[in-house]
């Protein structure tokens, strides 16, 4: 499968200060990597970096197998969509749309874009009477124009509602099932939960966890918990913690665990309450915040 991203040893700096540590990561055509992280990881910093509007300091970066600050032919194929487009605010959303068009040098379908975003009946409404998320629905509009073969998207579906949201991801897994290639960066879990092949969670400059969603949540401590007399336990691979009758196992080896604790309790003790939860993205986010030492 074609890599369209290579980060290799990727360092950053600003003055004295190493904001990225050595990162490396590959995208392949028609996936979409997720770049999380702790405030100030880091992701931002690289994402300039691979868009080639920030030279590093270190190591190597090649987009479409070019060094993306030096070779500019790669911005054709590429959509940006910015934090905020920039555009002036008296201008309509197809004015907008209009003048984001006539500065790309391939043909676009404006209206199409538009319409692609539910921005059909807005067009004539200056863009600074838009609310917060119809603004992000813009800049993805504009972010599309040229139709993209690399899409990179910084916190896409902030200030949206949930149903822009869940608009906005079917868009995105649109452009996926038509081989576009994106790199995301965003803080909401759940964006990357259901739209990530691959993910790498940052901190403080490094990358601390990566791969696809179902490798990063298998490598973390699965939960089984449950209320129960407080009678010595089985043997177990993970360890136990109780708070009075509320017992909690966490383990790397669920299945196991789940079963010993099944066949100890049978006929014999009352596990109310059971439940038995593989890690959560969430929980591995908080694990790499308490893990790496500042
Ligand atoms: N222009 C700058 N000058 C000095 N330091 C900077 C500059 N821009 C960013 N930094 C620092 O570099 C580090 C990485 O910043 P970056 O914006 O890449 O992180 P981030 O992961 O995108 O953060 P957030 O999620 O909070 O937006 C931070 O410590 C930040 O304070």
């Amino acid at each position: 499968m074609t890599t369209v991203i290579e980060v290799d040893g990727l360092r950053c700096r600003y003055g004295d200060f190493e904001a990225v540590q050595g990162v490396g990561f590959a995208v392949r055509r028609g996936e979409l990597f997720a770049l999380l992280g702790t405030n100030g990881a880091g992701k931002t910093t690289v994402l300039e970096t691979v868009e080639g509007h920030r030279e590093p300091a270190g190591g190597r970066v090649r987009v479409f197998g070019v060094d993306p600050s030096r070779d500019r032919r790669i911005r054709r194929r590429t959509g940006i969509m910015l934090q905020d487009s920039g555009f002036a605010g008296d201008l309509t959303v197809r004015e907008t749309a209009e003048l984001a068009r006539r500065m790309r040098t391939e043909p676009s379908d404006v209206d199409g874009a538009l319409a692609a975003l539910g921005l059909d009946p807005r067009r004539d409404v200056r863009v600074r009477q838009l609310s917060g998320g119809e603004k992000r629905r813009l800049d993805l509009a504009l972010a599309l124009l040229g139709e993209p073969e690399l899409l990179f998207l910084d916190e896409p579906t902030v200030g949206m509602d949930p149903e822009s949201r869940r608009t906005t991801w079917e868009i995105v897994r649109g452009l996926l099932a038509r081989g576009t290639t994106v790199l995301l960066t965003t803080h909401y879990l759940e964006e990357a939960e259901r739209l990530a092949h691959r993910l790498a969670i940052m901190h403080q400059g490094r990358i601390a966890v990566e791969g696809r969603l179902v490798d990063v949540l298998a490598d973390h401590p699965a939960r089984i918990t449950f209320t129960a007399p407080e009678v010595p336990l089985p043997p177990l691979a993970g360890t136990a913690t109780r708070r009075g009758p509320r017992v909690e196992i966490r383990t790397p080896h669920l299945q196991q665990d789940l079963l010993a604790v099944l066949a100890w309790a049978d006929g014999h003790v009352d596990l109310s309450g059971l439940r038995a939860h593989p890690a959560s993205l969430e929980e591995v986010f908080q694990s790499v915040r308490e893990e790496v030492p500042a």
